[in-house]
């Protein structure tokens, strides 16, 4: 588990580092210019290859680009570092003297000293790197005016560039693009990853990102506490270790409540995506019409079916007597048939349920029935997952999907909260909350996971891990978890645009075999 910090939060990990534990910020500052310095040089020599045979050295040609705050005196401690290691450096310094940090002042007496200049306007010169330190995560508000001008130029230029902790006008806190930002090759980011650089546009920006511990102590990150994290290989630990003396009634009774007379595929992907995570039984509650090809795409799956609403109520009562847990939503369209099922199962059952796709839009017409349950819910008998992707939170709460984009964190915890649940936000970067003080983000997966049915797997896997045992915030998280990183699997196997759900499906045991 790692903690994704806003811009304040750094702030404030950076404050209580040098002002109350004492190291100097000086400190903090050389150790962020040289892990820049190191990456550097790791891409580009000082004296560049393949252009021996022109008779002269051709030596590799940096651009410094600061403003005065403390990512610009780390930018100086960078031109410094590679100037003194025989690379060719310009350093270029917009803003007024009068706004320099003290570090940032620092900084430039050793220049002084050294006889090294900073020039005030743009060079004209040919660079084979740009170095960005014109902000980090001081950044403000809107960028206009020359330093828009500037980073407009950067942007034009032909040059590798080189982030220093964030790009130029990314807000570190929501990844907005502040008018204008820096189009970075790499970012080299200091202490914890910005939030900003993992959500979009601002990842998009960011390039290659590196994460280095410049000496920020654990008891600075611990008292900020920031409020989103993220998960990566490690957290796979978290998965329940499978009984050797288990029996398929331990490890799991699936209800999935599934597809229409129109829709076959949501059941079979779902389904298939709860045996995959480990379930020990998994039985499909769908349309008559769905006996045969349910069953011939999975044969190990359980079956009952109805034609009516009448019989579309008794499924949904076997299932409430039968399983652990019930995921209910995908392809079951908002008729009246699946509205008594969604009812019959908020009402009556005792375990955990998944709400899905038509299951959500049903719940955005009949707001009522998030009450069902809810007292069983608050006394933790009972939990609820939606797993809304941002259209559907908009018919959920009524704000618009703009609202939702601008602040997904805050949208998602809020609503869990409010109703008692657990929300899983789906997006680019999805976002789970029961509704306490931390998210998770996540940061596995990729666009190819943008094609039908993806979410289908994802709720089948959720249903699927909460039944193996496992908390249903924890089983939100590690399944949305997982199933980024089986898109991330399916993309080098097939490649992101040839990515289908069923793909996705075949990429979770490899996944899930060493930990579980
Ligand atoms: N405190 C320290 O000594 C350390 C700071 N570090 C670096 O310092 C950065 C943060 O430094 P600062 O807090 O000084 O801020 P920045 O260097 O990010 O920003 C510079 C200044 O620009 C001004 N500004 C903000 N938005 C603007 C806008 N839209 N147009 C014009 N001016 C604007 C702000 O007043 C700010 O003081 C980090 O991102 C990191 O790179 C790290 O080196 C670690 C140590
Ligand atoms: N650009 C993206 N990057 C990463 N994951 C994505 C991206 N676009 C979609 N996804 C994921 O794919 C899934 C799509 O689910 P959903 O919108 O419910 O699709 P469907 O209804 O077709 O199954 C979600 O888990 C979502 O987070
Ligand atoms: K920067």
């Amino acid at each position: 588990m790692r903690f994704l910090a806003t811009g304040e939060e750094m702030q404030k990990i950076d404050q209580i580092s040098i002002e109350q534990i004492g190291i100097p910020g000086l400190v903090l500052m050389e150790r962020a210019a040289l892990a820049v310095t190191e990456e550097i040089e790791k891409r580009f020599s000082r004296i560049k290859t393949g252009e021996h045979d022109t008779g002269r050295t051709a030596y590799t040609r940096i651009l410094v680009v600061t403003e005065r705050g403390n990512n610009g005196g780390d930018g100086l401690a960078v031109a410094r570092m590679l100037a003194e290691k025989g690379y060719l450096v310009d350093v270029y310094c917009i803003g007024q003297v009068s706004r320099a940090t003290e570090s940032y002042k620092v900084q430039e007496s050793i220049f002084g000293q050294l006889g090294i200049k900073i020039t005030e306007d743009f060079p004209n010169g040919e660079y084979d790197v740009i170095v960005d330190a014109i902000f980090g995560v001081g950044l403000k508000r809107d960028i206009e005016g020359i330093h828009k001008e500037v980073i407009d130029h950067i942007n034009d230029m032909p040059a590798y560039v080189v982030a220093v902790d964030i790009p130029s006008g990314i807000s570190a806190t929501t990844g907005r693009v502040m008018n204008v930002a820096v189009k970075a090759d790499l970012t080299v980011t200091m202490g914890l990853m910005k939030v900003g650089m993992t959500v979009y546009p601002g990842h998009g920006y960011c390039g290659e990102i590196l994460v280095k511990d410049i000496g920020f102590p654990d008891k600075a990150v611990d008292m900020v506490m920031p409020e989103i994290f993220t998960y990566d290989e490690g957290d796979l630990n978290r998965l329940n270790k499978r009984r050797p003396d288990g029996n398929k009634g331990t490890f799991g009774k699936v209800a999935v409540i599934a597809g229409s007379q129109e829709i076959s595929g949501a059941a079979c992907l779902a389904a298939s995506a709860a045996y995959r995570v480990g379930s020990g039984m998994v039985k499909v509650y769908t349309h008559k019409d769905n006996r045969v090809i349910v069953g011939g795409y999975l044969p190990e799956a359980l079956m009952m079916t109805y034609q009516d609403e009448k019989t579309a109520v008794i499924c949904a009562e076997n299932a409430c007597a039968w399983a652990d847990v019930i995921l209910i939503g995908p392809g079951i369209g908002t008729g009246k048939e699946a509205e008594c099922m969604l009812k019959t199962v908020l009402e009556n059952f005792k375990g955990t349920i998944v709400v899905d796709a038509d299951g959500l839009n049903l719940l955005s017409a009949h707001k009522e029935l998030l009450a069902s349950g809810e007292i069983s819910r608050q006394t933790g008998n009972i939990a609820l997952v939606i797993t809304p992707h941002v259209k559907e939170m908009s018919r959920l709460t009524g704000k618009t999907v703009a609202e939702l984009k601008e602040a997904p964190v805050r949208e998602c915890r809020t609503f869990a909260e409010a109703e008692t649940l657990v929300c899983v936000l789906k997006d680019a970067r999805t976002c789970v909350s029961d509704g306490g003080v931390h998210t998770y983000m996540n940061t596995s997966g990729n666009d190819g996971m943008a094609t039908a049915g993806s979410g289908d797997v994802l709720a089948g896997m959720i249903a699927g891990l909460s039944a193996g045992g496992i908390s249903p915030t924890e089983a939100a998280r590690l399944g949305v978890y997982i199933h980024g990183l089986a898109g991330d699997r399916a993309k080098k196997r097939y490649g992101k645009a040839a990515i289908t759900a069923g793909s996705l499906i075949d990429e979770i045991g490899p996944i899930m075999s060493s930990y579980v």
